[in-house]
């Protein structure tokens, strides 16, 4: 496995998820991209419909990142907390979600990874829902609401599950933030690229975030990926020349709501990230 571009570190396959995602990121990077993470809503834009959007997604992606729906998700900026409402009433749970991942799975070797919030995994139970993630080939978890030193007990059982983890970073973290969340990365790290919610990035510029990335490689052992408000092609490559990783969300969902063609957006957005 080589290590994420440079860096230098060869990251630390804790877990068979983490080993998964590493590779993942290891050969997008032997052929001169950034790894394409397409996020979709779990249950979005129905139950039925959702596998046939993931699969479009998924014949382009290096890795694929699944959102829990959840009725108060803070970092979500309005398109994606349609979705969630969206996906909640049409009755996908989180146990759900599990399930829609489960059956991807079987079609797929793709590395998949889940977003939620922390509630969510107690209102299943933390073991259980642990239990559940194993058993649907779950590969990480991305956690936005859970700083890493304060709820051991998740990561903890992540692991003991062969479950990776990511946390954020955001361009307002401290240097000793960035450090105690990059180390504590077991799958990749996610850098926001702008304080705020998702899909809002404005502009072009891409601001504070090489600094950022900067720092946090000085401290992480993983991959490190950025996502908030890449939205096309033009964006995902400017984001490719700095990051191991680009993380697309609100464009999928916008694209889906508009009846547009998820697969060929998503091969234009991977194409976009080759890094020259
Ligand atoms: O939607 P955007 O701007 O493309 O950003 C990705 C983002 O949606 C996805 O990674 C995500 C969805 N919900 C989140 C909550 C917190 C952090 C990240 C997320």
């Amino acid at each position: 496995m080589t290590a994420p571009a440079q860096t230098g570190a060869q990251p630390q396959a804790t877990t068979p998820g983490a080993a998964r995602i590493h590779a993942a990121f290891a050969r997008a990077a032997q052929e001169g991209r950034a790894a394409f993470i397409p996020f979709m809503t779990a249950g979005y834009p129905t139950a039925s419909a959702f596998p046939a959007v993931a699969d479009a997604l998924l014949t382009q992606a290096d890795l694929l990142e699944v959102g829990i729906p959840y009725s108060d998700p803070l970092g979500d900026g309005p398109t994606i907390q349609r979705a969630s409402e969206q996906a909640l009433g049409g009755g996908t749970s989180t146990r759900h979600t599990l399930q829609l991942v489960k059956d991807l799975r079987a079609r797929h070797d793709t590395p998949i990874v889940i977003m939620t919030y922390v509630n969510p995994i107690y209102a299943v139970g933390p073991r259980e829902f642990m239990r559940l993630a194993q058993d649907a080939g779950v590969d990480g978890l991305i956690l936005p609401d859970l700083p890493p030193d304060q709820d051991l007990e998740i990561a903890d059982l992540a692991a003991e599950h062969g479950i990776a983890v990511t946390f954020l970073i955001a361009p307002t973290s401290t240097p000793e933030r960035v450090k105690l969340v990059a180390e504590a990365c077991t799958g990749f790290l996610y850098a926001v690229s702008v304080t705020g919610v998702t899909g809002t990035r404005e502009g072009a510029a891409l601001g504070e975030v090489p600094a950022m990335l900067a720092l946090a490689r000085q401290y992480a052992r993983v991959p490190v990926a950025v996502g908030f408000g890449v939205k096309d092609a033009e964006t995902a490559h400017q984001v490719a020349q700095v990051a191991d990783g680009v993380v697309v969300g609100s464009a999928f969902i916008n694209a889906v709501q508009h009846g547009q063609d998820v697969g060929a957006l998503a091969a234009s957005i991977a194409e976009g990230c080759r890094k020259d």
